[in-house]
């Protein structure tokens, strides 16, 4: 669960988040939509803690992220957009990192990394430092060390960015089946036929301001009623 309540963010004189509040349940696939500089890294910056807001406030399953960070963040996977490694590390050492550092039993993490390679296509890379790495490869490796501790809530940012038709399914239906296990999964998109695919709900976000927050049922009902489609419905909201 991810309660978000009236939270702001300005960069100088430039508001990049304006009042946001909004509550993603468990079991639920949320999606950030809108185009360049909208506000969907500030957002996601702010709910997992990484940047302190101008106001507000974030709880994560009912942990607020700036009183007790830690604790949150344990509850959190979180895959930014450009994603950080230590680059003299192979992916197997950066997983035992990864399970090193949110504590886990060290053989359930081993046998959790073999299980995420092979669904990921991973074992292939696994002598080459990270630094070698192709894009796509290192946007799986960044997915499967945030997925390693089971966390509660899953928040992944531009999730499709640099993968192959293949692994971008591998991708989704791993995002599902986290929403089935009881997650909350949150991603931000800018592609509109991803956000169609795989969210239960749509928020739409443009210059730091919730436009629509819908399921696709609602939005569905809204293109049927103005005979648009969800491209022609963003497009009008946004323009
Ligand atoms: N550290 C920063 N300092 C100043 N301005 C920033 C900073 N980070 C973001 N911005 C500005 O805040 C606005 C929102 O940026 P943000 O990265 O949140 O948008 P976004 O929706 O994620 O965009 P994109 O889809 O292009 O990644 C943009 O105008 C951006 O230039």
């Amino acid at each position: 669960m991810i309660q978000i309540e009236n939270l702001s963010m300005h960069y100088g004189e430039l508001k990049a988040l304006d009042s946001l509040s909004l509550e993603i349940r468990p079991g639920e696939l949320f999606a950030f939509l809108g185009p360049n500089g909208a506000g969907k890294t500030t957002a996601i910056k702010l709910l997992t803690g990484l940047m302190k807001p101008m106001s507000g406030s974030v709880h994560i399953c009912g942990i607020d992220i700036q009183k007790e960070p830690l604790k949150a963040k344990s509850l959190l996977g979180y895959v930014p957009d450009v994603a950080v490694f230590y680059e003299k590390l192979n992916a197997p050492e950066f997983m035992h990192f990864i399970a090193e550092l949110f504590e886990m039993d060290l053989h359930h993490a081993a046998a959790r990394t073999k299980a995420l390679f092979t669904q990921f296509g991973l074992h292939e890379h696994c002598g080459q430092r990270i630094e070698n790495l192709s894009h796509g490869t290192r946007q799986r490796l960044a997915i499967v060390s945030a997925l390693l501790h089971e966390p509660k809530v899953f928040v992944i940012d531009e999730p499709m960015v640099g993968l192959d038709p293949i692994h971008a399914r591998v991708v989704k239906e791993e995002l599902k089946r986290q929403t089935q296990a009881g997650a909350t999964v949150l991603m931000s998109t800018h592609l509109l036929n991803i956000a169609e695919e795989v969210a239960d709900r749509i928020g739409i976000i443009h210059r730091g301001k919730l436009l629509f927050v819908g399921t696709l049922k609602e939005l569905h009902a809204a293109q049927e009623k103005q005979g648009l489609n969800l491209e022609e419905i963003f497009l009008e909201m946004v323009s």
